[in-house]
């Protein structure tokens, strides 16, 4: 079953235009949403919230999104959404008249498990407590979908581990589903499930992470070998001064074709930009 279904998502704003925007997210998933700044990733999440008008068909939890639906998911934007002047005790009590299923002692084991200081207002948080802040709200809903946009940018890596280790606590229940967003590819590298790839406004491409990271390679050759190579192999080609290298899919089916190739380990940050710089063959 999906926990998303997004099918034919338009959107255009001025010369920006999300077009043939399709992608599901299965329930008991992680589905990482990665594209370079301005590539749509935070239009796509607000229509899926449906916070924006969009054209095209989107489904969330089983149906059109509505009130009943949303009570189900968590979500974290960028843009602050707490109140400044509160501790973060008193917006959970805020909180806990808002939401059908707070937690108050899931609340309480997230701020501790945060280290988030409780007797502070928000507005003395730094940025990564801000931001553990909001996720704890977000998870004491008890959501079965939860919603990220770009949470764990411009915070430490101690932190961003912190995060990514209580959505995998999120996760270990298989009714539980996560859409994230980000361009710090590699925590999505280490938590999501599936990746789509957008550019521009058009999805590159949705695939299970493992089958891209394992399917993929880079081959570094000069331009009179490339020309050796069967085209199909070839998802894209940048060209230095001297060298060539290419993004090859099915490495081990290239492998056996071609034994003598060395073909390298491709990453999530590699593929982005072999698809954004490179060239079709
Ligand atoms: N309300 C709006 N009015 C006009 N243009 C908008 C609006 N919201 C977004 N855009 C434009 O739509 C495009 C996509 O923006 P979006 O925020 O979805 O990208 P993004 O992938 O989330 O980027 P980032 O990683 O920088 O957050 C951009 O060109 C942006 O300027």
């Amino acid at each position: 079953m999906n926990a998303i279904e997004v099918k034919n998502l338009y959107k255009s704003y001025g010369d920006f235009k999300l077009e043939n925007v399709s992608f599901n997210v299965e329930k008991g998933t992680i589905m990482g949403l990665i594209g370079e700044n301005g590539a749509g990733k935070t239009t796509i999440i607000k229509a899926i919230l449906s916070m924006i008008k969009y054209e095209g068909d989107i489904k969330v939890l089983g149906g059109e999104i509505n009130e009943e639906i949303k009570q189900d998911i968590g979500v974290v934007f960028d843009d602050a959404f707490l109140s400044n002047y509160l501790t973060i005790k008193e917006i959970g009590r805020v909180l806990s008249g808002i939401y059908r299923n707070w937690d108050e002692e899931y609340f309480n084991y997230i701020v501790e498990k945060f280290n988030l200081p409780q007797d502070k207002i928000l507005n003395k948080y730094s940025k990564g407590m801000k931001v553990k802040a909001k996720i704890a709200c977000a998870l004491a809903s008890r959501p079965k979908l939860l919603i990220l946009d770009e949470p764990t940018s411009g915070l430490d890596p101690v932190i961003r581990d912190e995060i990514l280790e209580i959505f995998y606590e999120f996760i270990e229940d298989e009714e539980h589903t996560i859409l994230i967003s980000s361009h710090i590819t590699s925590d999505l590298e280490k938590i999501a499930d599936y990746i789509t790839f957008i550019d521009n406004g058009k999805i590159l491409l949705s695939k299970e992470k493992d089958e891209l990271l394992e399917n993929y390679g880079i081959l570094k050759c000069s331009e009179d070998e490339l020309k050796e190579v069967d085209s199909s192999f070839v998802e894209r080609v940048k060209r230095e001064k001297y060298s060539v290298e290419a993004l090859i899919n099915n490495k081990d089916s290239f492998k056996i074709k071609y034994p003598n190739a060395i073909v390298d380990r491709v990453s999530l940050d590699e593929i982005m930009v072999f698809y954004i710089k490179g060239v079709v063959l």
